[in-house]
């Protein structure tokens, strides 16, 4: 089995300088020999170069900020992640921020269209170019995935592919009234810190698998921004909110999904090697490792 790297240094959707380092600290880490020794055949052709669009070549359409760049960039890695897939390659993408997953559950999509999608976050990145209030689309992916919105005509190439009832939320604790009301009036299923303090990070995954994927029959595209991680777990990162996941709820998810033997591609998110003390960055950078480690089948016995 062959696992393609996708290294995406790029930082368009959102303001903060460092989230497209994410990728070659995350390569640098060694993350390619340690999945090789997982028994991974690993295909990585170098991280993938974007050409940038200069802000003034990229003004904002409506709220929306670098519009031509996040969307250029997002159609570039949805055909290669979806090139990967069809060579029956899993695509892990590294951000970059996660408007990224605009491009690659696109390219999951296209490959496999009844695929449901498991969204790791502390966000719920489904605010549309009505709801944003930062016009940062880092968190409008979902939105954009679902056909949800005004039409905004530089992502017409985003097929609205994505069916409500097949995407699932673990982690969520900021996400803003207009998220809520999408959320509530789409019937999207999403597990709050508040569900996996209730019922335990087990029972939270069985209840999100059996929402998306009831029979464990379909491919599951499992999307995870690091900041679903508690700050203390992983401080380096752009939008870091209180009351995260532990570390091993974290890594329970990844290695849950992998026991169901039905991923089909990953996407490690939103680390930012620059935001923090070179400690606390490089401790971000190796649970982005490890967490991509569990889900391509690392075990603790
Ligand atoms: N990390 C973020 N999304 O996952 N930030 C954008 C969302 C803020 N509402
Ligand atoms: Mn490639
Ligand atoms: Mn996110
Ligand atoms: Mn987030």
């Amino acid at each position: 089995k062959t696992v393609a790297i996708v290294g995406c240094p790029f930082r368009g959707g959102q303001a903060k300088l460092g989230v497209d380092k994410g990728p070659i600290h995350l390569v640098q880490a060694g993350l390619p020999e340690q999945l090789a020794e997982l028994g991974w055949k690993v295909q990585f052709d170098g991280h993938h170069q974007f050409e940038e669009i200069s802000t003034e070549d990229d003004p904002p359409i409506g709220k929306l900020k670098n519009p031509r760049s996040v969307s250029r960039v997002c159609e570039a890695v949805a055909k290669v992640v979806g090139e990967h897939a069809k060579k029956g390659q899993l695509p892990l993408t590294l951000g970059g921020d996660h408007s990224l997953a605009m491009g690659t559950i696109s390219g999951t999509l296209e490959k496999y269209p009844d695929a449901c999608v498991i969204w790791v976050d502390a966000h719920a990145d489904i605010n549309t170019a009505e709801t944003t209030d930062s016009g940062n689309i880092h968190g409008m992916p979902v939105s954009f995935l679902l056909g949800i919105g005004p039409k905004v005509e530089e992502f017409s190439w985003v097929k609205p592919l994505l069916k409500p009832h097949r995407i699932v939320y673990i982690g969520l604790r900021d996400v803003d009234q207009g998220e809520r009301r999408i959320l509530r009036e789409h019937g999207i299923k999403a597990f709050s810190m508040h569900e996996v303090d209730k019922y335990g990070i087990g029972r939270v995954v069985e209840m999100a698998l059996d929402h998306v994927n009831p029979g464990r029959k379909l491919p599951i595209h499992l999307s995870f921004d690091v900041d679903a991680l508690d700050p203390s777990v992983a401080p380096s990162t752009g939008t870091p909110v209180r009351g995260g996941l532990t570390f091993r709820e974290g890594h329970y998810i990844c290695e849950a999904v992998y026991e169901t033997g039905c991923l089909v591609a990953l996407d490690i998110m939103e680390v930012n090697p620059s935001l923090a003390d070179s400690e606390s960055a490089k401790q971000t950078v190796a649970v982005g490792c490890s967490l991509a480690r569990s889900a391509l089948g690392e075990t603790l016995l």
